[in-house]
């Protein structure tokens, strides 16, 4: 039997001092499909994302992951499935040198030596980072980009059959954020992709997830929403810059 990687269903989420972030979400994803979840600050975007490698458990309502209920029993299966990169990678760099965090979570799941190795190699190359000059710096001095290229890098080595990210490309300068959309672009992975960057949700994926004040408000074509400047801004965004600005490619611009 055929099974979405990612199925939600009914969820409710209330934190522990009574807000209330995610009202009655559903939300289905395909195998492969890449998809954007875009939203105010505060809309739930962040612990939606939590819910799907179970560092939240559902309080309402249920997340499938694959064949899995995402509960305590099933967190094994759940992670090696879901790889989540946080928001800031600062929570998820802890070890002393690149080399052992991009390691960490493969050594986890059992992998050791060559297969180890090889793993670490491709995970650092698919975030073009240099395993000579990298490996061994501690990820304590990296700048920002650097560090979250390191997270996602260990994210990968775990070869997991979905991503989630949460702002991907926050703290990127252009030419690293420009590197990331060509990397997400060629991994054949599921992808839900949180995001403030809405030039970078147009760009890869069809179909965007909208949030406000923890419902789903729009889920359907990244184009069509973009392109509709009133929805966005009764949902505190705006526009991307694509959009806004109407002649930012020259060639379309008229000629005088
Ligand atoms: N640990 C927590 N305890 C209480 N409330 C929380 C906690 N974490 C988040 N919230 C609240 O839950 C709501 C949703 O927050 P969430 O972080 O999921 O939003 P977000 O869409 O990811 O925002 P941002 O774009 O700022 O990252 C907000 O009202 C937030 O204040």
């Amino acid at each position: 039997m055929h099974h979405n990687p990612i199925l939600i269903e009914n969820l409710s989420y209330t934190y522990p001092d009574g807000t209330q972030a995610l009202k009655n979400i559903n939300l289905s994803i395909q195998a492969n499909e890449r998809v954007a979840l875009i939203g105010a600050n505060g809309s739930g975007k962040s612990t939606l994302q939590l819910h799907l490698n179970g560092i939240l458990l559902p309080q309402q309502g249920g997340v499938k992951i694959g064949r899995w209920q995402v509960n305590a029993e099933n967190l094994t299966k759940i992670r090696n499935f879901v790889g989540l990169v946080f928001q800031n990678p600062d929570d998820q760099l802890f070890m002393t040198t690149v080399w052992e965090d991009v390691a960490f979570g493969p050594k986890n799941q059992g992998v050791r030596g060559t297969q180890l190795r090889s793993r670490v190699r491709e995970a650092m190359a698919a975030v073009d980072l240099d395993i000579n000059d990298y490996g061994h710096k501690n990820p304590d001095n990296l700048s920002g980009g650097e560090k979250k290229r390191v997270a996602i890098a260990g994210v990968l080595a775990m070869q997991p059959q979905v991503l989630v990210l949460d702002e991907p490309s926050a703290q990127l300068d252009p030419r690293s954020r420009r590197h990331l959309i060509n990397l997400l672009q060629n991994l054949s992975l599921t992808q839900l992709i949180a995001t403030h960057d809405l030039d970078l949700a147009l760009e890869l994926c069809d179909r965007t997830v909208v949030l406000s004040q923890g419902r789903v408000v729009y889920d359907g074509s990244t184009e069509r929403v973009m392109s509709n400047p009133d929805f966005l801004g009764q949902h505190s965004l705006e526009s991307p810059l694509s959009y806004s600005r109407p002649y930012c490619n020259l060639a379309d611009a008229p000629t005088v």
